[in-house]
Formats: C-alpha cells, sequence, structure tokens
C-alpha cells in the first residue's frame, strides 16, 4: 500500500477526528507522526501523544504546515475555527476535507477564500477499525485531489462517490446510522436477557448475529427480503416475530428517525 508522503492536520479532536486518525495509522496510511491533532484542551490527547502523534492547540501554525487538513469540529463550532486559520491557508498547499454535518464546500469556501480545495466527506466511527461507510463529495475541487481523498478514505472502509446535495441524507443513513444499528443490536440483546441468557452472553450473541446478517449481504450480493424468506419457515417463530415487529412500526420507525436525522444534519450549521 502506498504511504501518503505529505503532512495531515486534524483539526478538532474529539470522536470523529480521533477514530479517522486510530484508522489511518491501523490501514497504514500514514505514521503517526505525519499526523497533528488540535483541540481547544490538547490534554484530553495526552495518550495520542505518547503513540507518535503530535499534538497542538495552534490550528493556525498547524495548517501552515499540513498538505491535508481535515476540518473536524463540530458544525456550530466551524466558523470560528475558520476565522482562526484562514491567515494560514494556501489554496496551492492544502486540500481541506470537511466531515462536518451541514456545512457545504461553498460555505467554507465563502470564509478561507474562492481558490480553495474543499471535499467534503461523511465518515462513521467505524473508521477507527477500517470498517466505515463514507460519502465523499465536492462541487469544484480537481480529479487529483478528490482521487487521493477517496484513497484515504478507501483505506478505511468503503466510499462512494455522491453528489453534494445527498450529503446530508449520506449522514443521517450511514454516519447516524451506526447508532442506529447499534442501537437494534442493544435491544436484541435486551431482548435476549428476557428469555433466560446473561446480559453478556446475549450481547455476544446478538452482535454476531447482527454481523453475520451484514455479511451475507455483502458476500452474497442478495437482497435483505430475499435473506429472510430463506428464515421465516411456514406458520413459523421467525414470521411471527417478525410480523408482531412490523405491527409495533420497526420498519416505519427506522425510517421516519432516519428522515428525521436527515433534515436536523442540513439544520445544525448557522453561516453567520
Ligand atoms: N461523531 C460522528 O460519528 C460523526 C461526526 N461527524 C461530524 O464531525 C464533526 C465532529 O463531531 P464529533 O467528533 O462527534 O464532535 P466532538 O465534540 O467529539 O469533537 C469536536 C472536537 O473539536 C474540538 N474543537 C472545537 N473547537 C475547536 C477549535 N477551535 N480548535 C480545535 N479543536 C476544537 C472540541 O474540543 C472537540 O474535541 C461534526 O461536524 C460532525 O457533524 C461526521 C461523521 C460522523
Ligand atoms: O450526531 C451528529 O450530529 C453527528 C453527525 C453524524 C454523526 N454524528
Amino acid at each position: 500500500m502506498n504511504q501518503f508522503k505529505g503532512s495531515i492536520a486534524i483539526l478538532g479532536s474529539g470522536n470523529i477526528g480521533v477514530s479517522l486518525a486510530k484508522g489511518l495509522i491501523k490501514a497504514d496510511y500514514a505514521l503517526p507522526s505525519q499526523i497533528t491533532l488540535t483541540r481547544r484542551n490538547i490534554s484530553n490527547l495526552s495518550v495520542l501523544a505518547e503513540q507518535g502523534f503530535v499534538i497542538s492547540a495552534d490550528n493556525s501554525a498547524v495548517v501552515g504546515n499540513a498538505d491535508i487538513v481535515v476540518l473536524a469540529v463540530l458544525p456550530q463550532q466551524l466558523n470560528q475555527l475558520l476565522e482562526q486559520i484562514r491567515p494560514s491557508v494556501d489554496a496551492k498547499k492544502q486540500v481541506f476535507i470537511s466531515v462536518a454535518s451541514g456545512v457545504s464546500c461553498a460555505d467554507i469556501r465563502s470564509k478561507l477564500g474562492e481558490d480553495v480545495q474543499v471535499i467534503r466527506a461523511m465518515p462513521n466511527t467505524a473508521i477507527a477499525i477500517g470498517q466505515s461507510m463514507t460519502c465523499v463529495a465536492t462541487d469544484h475541487a480537481t480529479k487529483d485531489n478528490v482521487e487521493e481523498v477517496i484513497r484515504m478514505f478507501e483505506t478505511v472502509g468503503s466510499v462512494v462517490k455522491i453528489n453534494e446535495d445527498l450529503m446530508t441524507s449520506a449522514t443521517a443513513l450511514c454516519a447516524c446510522g451506526i447508532a442506529f444499528f447499534l442501537r437494534a443490536i442493544r435491544a436484541a440483546s435486551q431482548g435476549g436477557v428476557e428469555i433466560g441468557f446473561h446480559a453478556d452472553e446475549a450481547l455476544k450473541m446478538a452482535v454476531q448475529t447482527a454481523k453475520g446478517a451484514a455479511d451475507l449481504l455483502l458476500q452474497m450480493q442478495s437482497h435483505p427480503e430475499q435473506e429472510i424468506d430463506k428464515v421465516t419457515s411456514p406458520k413459523g417463530c421467525t414470521i411471527a416475530g417478525l410480523n408482531e415487529m412490523e405491527h409495533n412500526g420497526f420498519s416505519s420507525s427506522l425510517i421516519k428517525g432516519i428522515k428525521l436525522s436527515a433534515v436536523k444534519a442540513g439544520a445544525l450549521y448557522t453561516k453567520e
């Protein structure tokens, strides 16, 4: 695998920033010494410093030395960050990757300069273990820069390039989506406890069952209903349980939740 040669800055090293940093190292895309992590309170990053990452609270200085800059603060923290780094931006040197929900490439260019290269990426927290579903979009970045960003995120999971206007939908389905599936696994394990298993074994069983379901679809390239049909014996216990769940709104609640998350994902940022 071709290691990235330059320097990466992750500005805002919270949940997703740190997950990305860990994933890139695990995938051998870069060495810890090539990645600088910033955060307002850097004492929270001391464990990562021990692992060889460069740690800083000075966003502006870090941007000046970086080739790839990942913007990983909350949407409501972004404008302040962009103001801090603007003096250090060199449109010919850095490529900006924003993972911030609901902030367009044009919004970022309007703060950093119209000639700046901005690509949006929407990963999920499974990026820490190389299993992210990441959607990538841009409105103007060069083909070479988009290809490098796709290569970067492909080292830590799957990538789909989408139109920028679908980015909030991707946020709901994939970035929020991991929480929805995690809650479903938790609920299944709670059901397992009610029918006789200890919590730890119920969780283990639910996790492996969920993993098997996902892998069946990935490896067989089949449709969920095709696989469900193989489980539901006539007059059997699966169809009884499944229909009871549907009567209680199982699919409907998932669809409604995803739709609400998509609306919210587009409404977290104010341009000022
Ligand atoms: N958490 C997730 O699963 C995903 C989050 N995102 C996006 O990633 C962004 C970050 O989300 P989280 O990691 O969940 O939030 P978080 O709150 O865990 O991380 C944000 C970090 O930025 C730091 N920060 C704030 N202002 C700063 C500044 N001026 N300089 C340096 N650091 C600063 C905060 O101290 C915090 O550690 C958001 O825009 C969110 O929409 C995108 C995909 C998935
Ligand atoms: O909940 C959020 O707002 C962020 C964006 C997608 C995942 N977490």
